[in-house]
């Protein structure tokens, strides 16, 4: 599919989408449980589709209703032995730990760009876990064979966070006691802490954090709380929010609703660069009010939050001076490899963006050409280019536009409801 994003104004309120972090983790969560789980404002995006067919496989049952979702689980038994997480880097690195519960083999695959992501992680961890695991050096596809179980063990960090929430899970419905998971230079910290707020929500055993060094499960068994149903409520993205936010400071007087000040997700931050820009906003307990505003180029580490790169760039498109983002390491494996297909299309729409180090410089405040750039079937990368065009000198016409489907899918209408010029052909 083909976006064609004209320059336009906006203006008006919009609810801010589901965040598939919080959906994906509550869906592990209702599996691990057991018993009946009520998901409300449950998300629809293709990694939140992948969660919930995971969890089927895995011997949950989900019924829909009226914009709620209802888990029932026995625990986890897989009733296959082929399961397929999509392309949800999330959903494959949570998800595997916990596949691996299963006492026999399971071959686990994915899709698109997922295929190219590292998951060696396991193959150093599973054998002192008991799992014996066969990978395609590395990567995907990888068999695993249980039952995993937990034991005191030391993981490196620094490439994701996401193989340690799917420890923390697997070792929760593993009823681990008295067992430590060590921790090395552990990045993207905040998306842990929402890992352990949505098992704890759940009623799961949850470990002790010491300074994101060591999680601790004590010596306390845990009776799992069977007979209490449990009701979540899918946080709004500032992920996704994010892309709205910087729409308003470029080409707008907006609303966003249905985001919590309060949450941890880590892309709350947002706000911070925002400030730092001089945009004009006012943040309410459930609405952020942005206008457009003359802007100037900010610093910023986003080492902690690598998913506010692309809408931070688009900002910095439009900032005064030269933006300097630090943290370009945490982008090498996301959906594409976001600080080059960031350089690389945004110099199409005449945007600088030099790499050094661990850097991003972006030279901002210049005129945004029309022009026709590729997502690199990276979701982010879309909707980073669609911001770039609402004030471009043209319309820009992303490539492979339908990328969005994996975190956001209705990004194109909502700017379009609040006034942007979309037309989408295939
Ligand atoms: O746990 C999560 O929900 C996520 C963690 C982050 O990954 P890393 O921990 O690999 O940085 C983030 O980039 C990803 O989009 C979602
Ligand atoms: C990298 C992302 O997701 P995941 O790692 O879960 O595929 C993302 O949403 O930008």
């Amino acid at each position: 599919m083909i976006a064609t994003i004209h320059p336009s104004t906006i203006k008006g309120t919009i609810q801010a989408p589901a965040s598939k972090s919080s959906m994906q983790r509550a869906c592990a969560a209702a599996l691990v449980k057991t018993g009946t789980s009520i998901i409300n404002n449950p998300g629809y995006s293709n990694d939140d589709r992948a969660a919930l067919q995971v969890i089927q496989q895995l011997g949950a049952t989900v019924q829909n209703e009226n914009n709620r979702i209802i888990i029932s689980s026995k625990g986890i038994h897989a009733t296959t032995n082929e399961i397929n997480c999509g392309e949800s880097g999330l959903g494959i690195r949570m998800f595997t730990p916990l596949i691996a519960l299963n006492n026999f083999p399971i071959n686990i695959n994915g899709e698109g760009s997922l295929l190219q992501r590292p998951m060696q992680f396991f193959d150093a961890i599973f054998p002192d876990l008991n799992v014996q695991i066969k990978s395609n050096n590395g990567k995907l596809p990888i068999q695993v064979k249980g039952p995993l179980q937990p034991a005191n063990i030391t993981v490196d960090g620094h490439l994701s966070s996401q193989f340690l929430t799917g420890l923390l899970m697997a070792f929760s419905a593993a009823h681990a006691q008295n067992v430590t998971i060590t921790v090395n230079d552990l990045k993207s910290k905040p998306y842990i802490d929402l890992t352990l707020k949505v098992m704890q929500h759940f009623c799961l055993k949850t470990p002790h954090n010491n300074h994101y060094e060591s999680f601790y499960f004590d010596a306390a068994s845990h009776n799992a709380a069977q007979n209490v149903v449990v009701e979540y409520t899918v946080e709004g993205d500032w992920s996704g929010a994010a892309f709205l936010l910087v729409a308003g400071a470029i080409a707008g007087n907006i609303t966003v609703k249905g985001l919590d000040v309060d949450s941890v997700q880590a892309d709350k931050a947002i706000l911070q660069a925002l400030m730092d820009a001089g945009a004009i906003m006012s943040i309410e307990t459930q609405q952020i009010h942005i206008q457009q505003s003359s802007l100037s180029a900010f610093h910023f580490n986003a080492t902690d939050c690598p998913d506010l790169f692309p809408p931070l760039v688009a900002l910095a498109a439009y900032c005064k001076g030269t933006t300097v983002i630090e943290g370009i390491e945490r982008l090498a494996h996301k959906e594409s490899n976001r600080a080059l297909t960031l350089q690389q299309e945004f110099a199409k729409l005449g945007v600088t963006i030099k790499l050094q180090d661990n850097l991003m410089l972006v030279e901002g405040g210049n005129e945004i050409k029309a022009a026709n750039v590729s997502s690199h079937h990276d979701h982010r990368i879309a909707m980073a280019c669609a911001l770039a065009a609402l004030k471009a000198n043209g319309a820009v016409e992303i490539n492979d536009a339908e990328a969005i489907n994996k975190s956001y899918p209705d990004f194109y209408h909502h700017i379009n409801e609040l006034g942007a010029i979309v037309s989408l052909h295939h």
